[in-house]
């Protein structure tokens, strides 16, 4: 830890997508100060502040800059579209720039800012097949051996979508722990449960690896879409709607985008004595 830093305290900044809730620490200038311990603590909605993810921006070669993600478990998380979304924004407004670049585990994204003000990123082209999918050795890419004929789509991270009859009418967390913990996932896996409610208009629910249920999920999102298509049941624009609004998926040559609105809520720092407590 960058005693400095924890002398004076460590600035962060709230911000949300939907209601996919993130601390977002810029560590640009000075030493990293994220640990698996540090992120829990911070994780913790009543004695630390509270998040779904954690957000860490440091610098970048070749890129704007480069984007770290825990989960509130204080588990690593190698993608998460909606913080990739607001942390562009920030950083598009403080870098006077429309568009910008960033490398994550997964590598370089990027992300521009719509003329109706909402932030698109490109999560990259979905991981299909299963010599790329470490989470699926030796099983078929498409059908995994689950109840409910999920598919499994990478965005960087793992995800498991289930096509239901209403998705509305489930509970994420009855169903969604043991497939995350299922051994065909050795590293865990998030979990969508999605239904077509429009023409190429979806409905999904999610239980995120490491943080359990969240009002909306940006690769998971992106994972559903992809899984639709190679379903029939969409095409490759779709809307869906998730609990804390919609998002538009397209799906490119290019990779999958990703667009929605990003809120900035309020910036403040962490205390001393917090820091040290850990
Ligand atoms: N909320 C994030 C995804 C977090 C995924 C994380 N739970 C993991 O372990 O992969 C998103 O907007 O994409």
């Amino acid at each position: 830890m960058n005693t400095a830093r924890t002398a004076s305290g460590l600035p962060f900044m709230k911000m949300h997508g939907l209601g996919n809730d993130f601390v977002v620490i810029d560590a640009r200038e000075g030493d990293d100060p994220v640990t698996p311990a540090l992120a829990r603590a911070l994780g913790d909605r009543h004695r630390g502040v509270g998040f779904d993810q954690l957000a860490v921006i440091r610098p970048a070669q070749g890129a704007d800059f480069t984007l770290d993600f825990w989960n509130s478990d204080g588990s690593r998380a190698g993608a998460c579209g909606n913080a990739t979304r607001c942390v562009s924004d920030y950083m598009m407004r403080q870098l006077g720039q429309d568009r910008v670049t960033l490398l994550t585990e997964r590598g370089e994204l990027g992300a521009v800012r719509r003329a109706d003000g909402m932030v698109s990123v490109n999560m990259g082209a979905p991981i299909l097949d299963a010599a790329q999918i470490p989470v699926l050795p030796g099983n078929d890419p498409a059908h995994l051996p689950l109840e409910g004929d999920p598919i499994a789509v990478g965005m960087g991270n793992p995800h498991c979508v289930f096509f239901v009859e209403d998705a509305n009418s489930l509970d994420p967390a009855a169903r969604g722990p043991a497939v995350e913990h299922d051994p065909l996932f050795p590293e865990r896996t998030n979990v969508e449960f999605a239904s077509l409610i429009g023409p190429d208009h979806l409905r999904m629910r999610v239980w995120e690896r490491g943080t359990g249920i969240t009002l909306a999920c940006g690769s998971g999102t992106c994972a559903t879409a992809v899984a639709a298509n190679l379903r029939g049941l969409t095409g490759k624009h779709v809307l869906v709607d998730v609990d804390g609004g919609q998002l538009e998926i397209d799906w490119r040559e290019d990779g999958v985008w990703m667009t929605g609105p990003t809120a900035h809520v309020f910036d403040a720092t962490l205390t001393p004595e917090f820091l040290a407590s850990l």
